[in-house]
């Protein structure tokens, strides 16, 4: 039997706001048995820039999870314990790989409740992390929120998290309209199909305009140096000061050191909705795909344990859940290649895969700028220090660069420290990130059907209908084709985003 299509409610998502919750998060637990975590939170930047933050969260009393009377509260909750962790774990000059009975008592039984591992996840940082400047007008629009909770107080770091929530929101309306492409192609109903693809290809094109907007509020410096090392995990963290992961320590015989991946916008379902639905594969990096084994035509393929289906570990229980069950459903690709001499369909589908290509190629550029220049700068800053031009900062933890472009003394903390780069660039997942990256875009490519593949000149689209969510824009992602990270001094040339993992070889 043909497995169902799943239902949108049946996995607690939002027709209108897909992996959002249907309405803003909760920005405040109003118990006053959870007042000393909201006052600390309350000060948390503050805290972090002092280094204070151990001590205060050393001072906190042991509170458990069942004072919480709905997931609401419990994932307002989840989200706190996930700052004060991070805070805890990276908010001094070197990293503590062991967190307190206050925190971890907590955070393992929420992490069990909610089904998402006790970190800071894509989830505590974006999906469940953001208010409505005005409640009446659109998520979709980045100037419209705010987030509830940062380390470090920057429009830099609130920024970074908003551009996801946008995304997510103006992403949301493909889900239930992929869903219906699905259903059309189980009714061989080809023009529904072609109609679907071709709204879905311009959408793709406006997440990408949006990723585009990164650079407007948040400064690749400040995000390397003081924002980026507070997403870092546990696992394969040992530069970072982290050899065995941390120890979450809730006094019984039984705790032990756990690793796990930092946040990631890999942890976004989203993004990996859309590769189920258009039925792109990916594979560990450095590996391609084995022709010898093919996978069930009409089907999903097998796991093939990439970094992106590891990340689904990351994801809310119920999202995590969803990606399973639409992985089961016959996917737009092999309805497509089964009326593969149809150049109307083949050419739709052809155009949502280069959407997406061109997606993962911009984020590729901004990756470059936002990780790999910095740390290539404070790199040459450490060994030809007296070339620097102007005096690096003291390295403050937690205020680290954020008042000046120099690298901090001695490189960076954690993720950003020198001992990290040497060995090898990492993403906060734990990738080797560039040539992840790279092999992730072009897999994207690589399931293209027939010769129908659109150039990136005709990838650009038409008016299309306004969202539900109120953006209505005509979408040209070619007209920033001239997108390039402004001038990166010693850094190279990185005009061409597809350059591939060349970028990381210094
Ligand atoms: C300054 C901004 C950003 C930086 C520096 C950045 C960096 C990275 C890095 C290093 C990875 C590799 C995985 C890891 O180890 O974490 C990654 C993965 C990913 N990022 Fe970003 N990212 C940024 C913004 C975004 C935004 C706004 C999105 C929006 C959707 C996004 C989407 C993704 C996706 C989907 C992946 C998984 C790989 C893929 O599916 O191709 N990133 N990012
Ligand atoms: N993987 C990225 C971090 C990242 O993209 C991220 C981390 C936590 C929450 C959201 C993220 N992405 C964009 O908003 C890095 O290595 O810097």
């Amino acid at each position: 039997m043909i497995p169902s299509i799943p239902k949108l409610e049946d996995y607690g998502l939002s027709a209108n706001y897909g992996f959002l919750p249907e309405h803003p998060p909760l920005a405040r637990l109003e118990n006053p048995y959870y007042a000393p975590w909201e006052t600390l939170l309350e000060n948390l930047g503050l805290l972090v820039k002092t280094q204070k933050v151990r001590e205060w969260i050393d001072a906190l009393p042991i509170l458990t999870q069942d004072g919480l009377v709905s997931e609401v509260e419990q994932r307002r909750a989840y989200m706190m314990l996930g700052f004060m962790a991070h805070a805890y774990i990276w908010g001094g000059i070197n990293a503590c790989e062991r967190l307190p009975p206050a925190i971890s008592i907590p955070f393992l039984s929420l992490s069990e409740t909610l089904q998402i591992p006790p970190v800071a996840t894509y989830s505590t940082v974006c999906l469940w992390n953001y208010s409505l400047r005005d409640p009446s007008k659109p998520v979709d629009d980045p100037e419209n929120l705010e987030s509830l909770l940062t380390f470090t107080g920057t429009e830099d770091e609130a920024w970074f998290y908003l551009i996801s929530v946008a995304i997510e929101a103006r992403g949301a309306p493909t889900i239930p309209l992929m869903l219906e492409a699905m259903r059309a192609a189980r009714d061989d109903d080809m023009q529904t199909v072609k109609d679907c693809l071709n709204i879905f290809s311009s959408r793709i094109e406006d997440l990408t305009l949006l990723l585009k907007r990164m650079h407007e509020k948040c400064r690749p410096h400040v995000f390397y140096f003081g924002i980026r090392p507070f997403l870092a995990g546990s696992k394969r963290m040992a530069e970072a000061g982290l050899p065995k992961g941390v120890f979450y320590d809730t006094g019984s015989d039984d705790d032990c050191y756990r690793e796990y991946s930092g946040g990631s916008n890999a942890q976004s379902s989203l993004i990996q909705t859309f590769d189920i639905i258009l039925g792109i594969e990916h594979y560990p990096t450095g590996q391609k795909k084995d022709p010898a084994v093919s996978s069930l035509e009409g089907t999903a393929p097998p796991p093939k344990h990439n970094f992106i289906q590891e990340m689904r570990k990351y994801m809310p229980g119920p999202h995590r859940q969803f990606l399973e069950h639409l992985c089961l459903v016959p996917n737009i690709r092999s309805y497509t290649e089964s009326r593969r001499d149809n150049s109307e369909l083949t050419t739709a589908y052809n155009k949502c895969l280069r959407a997406l290509e061109q997606f993962r190629a911009t984020h590729k550029t901004i990756v470059a700028r936002y990780i790999i220049v910095p740390a290539s700068r404070a790199k040459q800053a450490t060994l030809y220090p007296e070339a620097s031009k102007t005096a690096p900062i003291r390295n403050i933890a937690g205020s680290m660069a954020l008042e000046s472009e120099s690298p901090p003394a001695g490189g960076g903390r954690g993720l950003a420290s020198n001992e990290a780069a040497r060995n090898g660039l990492k993403g906060t997942g734990g990738t080797q990130l560039m040539p992840f990256l790279e092999q992730s875009r072009v897999e994207t490519l690589a399931v293209a059907i027939g010769d129908g593949m659109p150039t990136k000149a005709e990838s650009s689209t038409t008016p299309h209908p306004p969202s539900p969510n109120g953006f209505v824009k005509t979408c040209k992602v070619n007209e920033f084709e001239d997108y390039t990270p402004p001038a990166v001094g010693m850094a190279g040339s990185w005009e061409d985003n597809n350059d591939g993992g060349g970028l990381c070889s210094y």
